[in-house]
């Protein structure tokens, strides 16, 4: 259940994220030229230091060898030369058919823009240049999904072209000066011959071209094997993902029914055999449906079958039997005899029929027909299961339902009819898969999440940014196709219709729905996030018994408080931003100046905060072990009421500066905390009277909030624990959520803290954080010539609650060598695993901002801390 309120906060956040993403987009389309203008002064920037933790090879990685610097060394953002990261050409595949082409295209991180502004916003104040950090490994990035109509084949050239997809796209800014392999594209179906020249015309690109069925073999294989909650049956309007075992998904039938069909048995990877088609598919019912129903697209057409009645248009068993079964071969009165029969008897025109009933009864008719033949393949090849993909079949319940019967009902339930959630992008799919260098080829099993369908801020409806131009403005193609997606919703699956169930013969599907879905929350359109999750934490105790919330979120009552708490929580942190920014009034805008002033406001606490750390760990080095212990441990939990996800922070927020509230805050930290195991902690660190302990050999800290909290509390601890030889491993969140600092900030972060400390500075050294030996290091403790090192890691999550069943697996590398885990937070040691057990030794860290938590948890009241310590059990 902290899923729902994981995705909650997921979605508010992802709602203003596309938004501003999209916003960033645009801006970094039009600056891009800018930032190109460098001279040739070069400077050699060293490849990266080895990190003592590999980093996961399940997803494309950023080739920072022989890395340089083009331009000026002493320019803000100089461009940096990557000449071996070739992944960023493999973005971009086509699918050209006889009715869609299909687009795939990877974007390498989807805060790419994002990260970009707010690094540049926070580095400005902090005077940071590109030159002494090491550039970051990427975490994860998108691969996104498009489809046109291939007779609109321009739109698709003006497309590509407005995000610069032929040319590098989102990284060109990488790659600049490395762009002659740029003008191959791989491209599929039929439109790859036909258009050929047309590409090169309009785009100056070649399209490399790709076999058809390689390439609808290789996507439904990636998919099947890469993508959990991919494939699903749809029976009488029920829908079930299908978890496939990848090391038992062959042999299949493969029917890809897009303008025409073709079945494709499958016996592995590149081994299969095209046994079938059929000239019957989704072109005949479009083509055929358009001629009859004057239809203008094909969703319209679609759309009308929901509301038709097929018994008038079909012959039915009954029609030709006086009403009565035909029992002695299992065919009941409703059974249809003959599509479309009906109309041979009757003296009307086309005009007096129902388009309604026209559409249906085409539809039904070609459905069930590919079933049927498909159903035969399968027995002729003994197959037991059938994936049906195509755009033909575009998620549609009565589509899905009439297939699935005709398959069920010949086979006698033998053999069964599975759908793909991809299911027209399996060509393009295919074709994105052979670039040599796509990154995805090593991609562990079901590694694959979709976080949020994109377009979040489509699917509710609402669209945010420009309103829709004329239909030259290139930049708002995405928005206009996304919109047409949206006009139509989900199915409703109907009841069943009376007196039509018989004998076994074919009847009236269940499901015809009154709408039909979006494309958007279809995924039709839409993006896959790539964020390599999913392993197992390895030091939790009893993965079995882990459960990672700590509240029953099941309790409706408690559910429905955290979601109105997090629900009236967003308005007041954009009003916050905007009111940061100065105060606009184009409300309109608000949603968009969000992520700006939020950054800013960020880099203004990292900035805060950096400029009281020397004066905090002057004061440290002047304690003795002990206390120094205490007051950092305390300086932990002061600085963990810097928290967005709190509304009462929030409130203080509105009437204290940085500084103020931290001291208040330290002012309040007065022991006995409500849960205070400090001394536990302080005998196993110190040990007592002539017993002294070793230190940890590494520590993992996942840290919690940007600015103060990191800053003043948790890199004050590393660096404790760093000067007791203990390595230390920060692990930060994936993706942005809330206030908590991302593993792509925290190098900076830490670069700039180590300006002031010598032990920090050379531990990132040693941890490959830092490149460059800093200049101007102020700190007087220089007792630890070489250093163990500080590392920083991402943990798979975008929320600051950590499901510790899923973290990325380099974190669960890092982990095993560790002896110390550190949870500090309310999301991450109070909502989720304050119950949970390690094999190590656990320390949790945690202010409690909420009345009703600290009620709850620990009888206590807000702003109480936890202290809560477990030796390895
Ligand atoms: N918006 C749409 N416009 C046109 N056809 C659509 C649309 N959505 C779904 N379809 C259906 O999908 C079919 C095309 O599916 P798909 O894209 O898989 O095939 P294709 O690649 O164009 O055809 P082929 O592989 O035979 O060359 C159309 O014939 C139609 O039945
Ligand atoms: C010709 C293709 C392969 C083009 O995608 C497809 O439309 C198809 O499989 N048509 C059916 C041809 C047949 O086997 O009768
Ligand atoms: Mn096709």
């Amino acid at each position: 259940m902290a899923g729902s309120l994981q995705n909650q906060r997921q979605q508010l956040l992802g709602i203003i994220e596309e938004e501003e993403q999209e916003k960033l987009q645009k801006q970094k389309e039009e600056t891009e030229g800018n930032n190109n203008n460098n001279n040739n002064n070069k400077s050699d920037m060293a490849p990266t230091a080895g990190n003592s933790i590999h980093r996961s090879g399940s997803r494309p990685q950023l080739d920072v060898s022989k890395a340089e610097i083009q331009g000026n060394v002493e320019e803000k953002y100089p461009t940096i030369l990557l000449p071996n990261q070739s992944d960023d050409l493999s973005h971009l595949a086509l699918d050209i058919g006889g009715s869609l082409i299909k687009l795939v295209y990877f974007s390498r991180h989807e805060d790419q823009s994002w990260d970009d502004k707010r690094k540049r916003s926070m580095k400005e104040p902090l005077g940071l240049s590109n030159g002494n950090r090491r550039s970051f490994p990427i975490l994860g990035g998108r691969l996104h999904f498009v489809k046109f109509e291939t007779r609109k084949i321009n739109e698709c050239l003006d497309f590509i072209h407005s995000k610069q997809l032929h040319c590098g796209g989102l990284e060109s800014h990488y790659s600049d000066g490395v762009t002659d392999q740029n003008g191959i594209i791989k491209a599929t179906g039929g439109g790859a011959y036909k258009y050929a020249d047309l590409f090169k015309e309009r785009l100056g690109v070649s399209l490399d071209k790709e076999d058809e069925m390689d390439c609808l073999v290789a996507g439904a294989n990636f998919l099947l094997k890469a993508i959990r909650h991919e494939a699903f049956t749809h029976m009488e309007g029920h829908k079930e993902f299908v978890q496939i075992e990848p090391n038992d998904l062959f042999p299949y039938l493969l029917v890809n029914i897009g303008s025409g069909v073709s079945m494709i048995k499958v016996d592995g990877d590149g081994k299969f055999e095209r046994v079938s088609g059929t000239n019957v598919g989704g072109g005949t019912y479009w083509g055929l449906g358009r001629l009859l129903t004057k239809c203008k697209s094909f969703d319209e057409l679609l759309e009308l079958s929901q509301k038709g009645d097929n018994r008038t248009m079909d012959m039915l068993v009954g029609d030709i039997y006086g009403g009565l079964d035909y029992s002695k071969i299992g065919l009941s009165a409703s059974t249809i005899a003959s599509s479309f029969g009906k109309t041979i008897s009757e003296k009307k025109e086309l005009e007096e029929y129902r388009p309604e009933d026209i559409s249906l009864s085409l539809l039904r008719m070609i459905s069930y027909n590919i079933g049927q033949i498909a159903y035969l393949n399968a027995l002729r090849f003994r197959l037991k299961r059938i994936f049906f993909g195509g755009f033909f079949i575009r998620g549609h319940a009565y589509t899905m339902d009439t297939i699935s019967f005709a398959v069920h009902f010949w086979s006698n339930g033998e053999a069964q009819a599975m759908f793909l959630r991809h299911e027209g992008f399996l060509g393009a799919l295919g074709a994105f898969m052979s670039y040599e260098k796509h990154g995805l080829d090593d991609l562990m099993v079901h590694q694959l999440v979709e976080r949020f369908p994109m377009g979040a801020p489509y699917t509710g409806g609402k669209i945010h940014g420009p309103p829709l131009g004329d239909l030259n403005e290139k930049i708002s193609w995405m928005e206009k196709f996304l919109q047409k997606g949206t006009e139509i919703t989900a199915p409703v699956p109907m009841t069943p219709l009376a007196g039509t169930t018989g004998l076994g013969g074919f009847e009236v599907p269940l499901s015809k729905g009154s709408t039909l879905r979006s494309d958007a929350s279809a995924l039709n359109v839409g993006v896959l996030h790539l964020v390599p999750t999913l392993e197992v934490f390895p030091l939790l105790a009893d993965p079995k018994l882990y459960d990672p919330n700590t509240i029953d979120l099941s309790d409706h009552s408690e559910l429905e408080y955290w979601l109105t708490i997090l629900s009236e929580h967003l308005p007041d942190l954009v009003d916050k931003a905007v009111a940061s920014e100065g105060g606009t009034d184009d409300a309109k805008r608000r949603g968009d100046a969000f992520a700006r002033a939020f950054s800013a406001h960020l880099a203004r606490e990292n900035e805060a905060s950096l400029a009281v750390l020397p004066d905090l760990l002057v004061e440290l080095d002047s304690m003795d072990e002990e206390s120094r212990l205490l007051t950092l441990i305390e300086g932990v939990l002061a600085a963990n009421i810097f928290d967005w996800g709190s509304r009462a922070c929030v409130d203080l927020y509105h009437k204290g500066t940085i500084i103020e509230i931290y001291r208040m805050s330290r002012n309040k930290m007065c022991r006995p905390w409500r849960v205070d195991d400090f001394d536990d902690f302080k005998e196993r660190m110190l040990g007592t009277g002539d017993k002294k302990m070793p230190h940890h050999k590494r520590a993992l800290l996942f840290v919690d909030n940007s600015g103060a909290d990191i800053v003043l509390g948790m890199l004050p601890l590393a660096r404790e624990l760093l000067r007791r030889g203990t390595e230390v491993v920060l692990v930060a969140n994936s993706l942005p959520a809330l206030n908590d600092v991302t593993a792509m900030e925290l190098p900076d972060i830490v670069a700039e803290a180590a300006k002031h400390c010598d032990i920090l500075r050379r531990a990132a050294e040693a941890g490959g954080l830092l490149v460059d030996a800093m200049i101007n290091t102020s700190d007087s403790s220089k007792e630890n010539p070489s250093s163990v090192p500080l590392m920083v890691v991402e943990n798979g999550c975008g929320s600051p609650c950590i499901d510790l069943r899923q973290v990325s697996s380099e974190l669960a590398a890092a982990a095993k060598d560790a002896d110390l885990i550190i949870l500090e937070g309310m999301g991450r040691a109070l909502h989720t695993n304050l119950n949970a057990r390690f094999k190590r030794d656990a320390l949790k860290l945690a202010m409690v901002k909420n009345q009703r938590l600290a009620e709850k948890l620990v009888k206590g009241n807000i702003y109480d801390c936890i202290c809560k310590y477990e030796p390895a059990s």
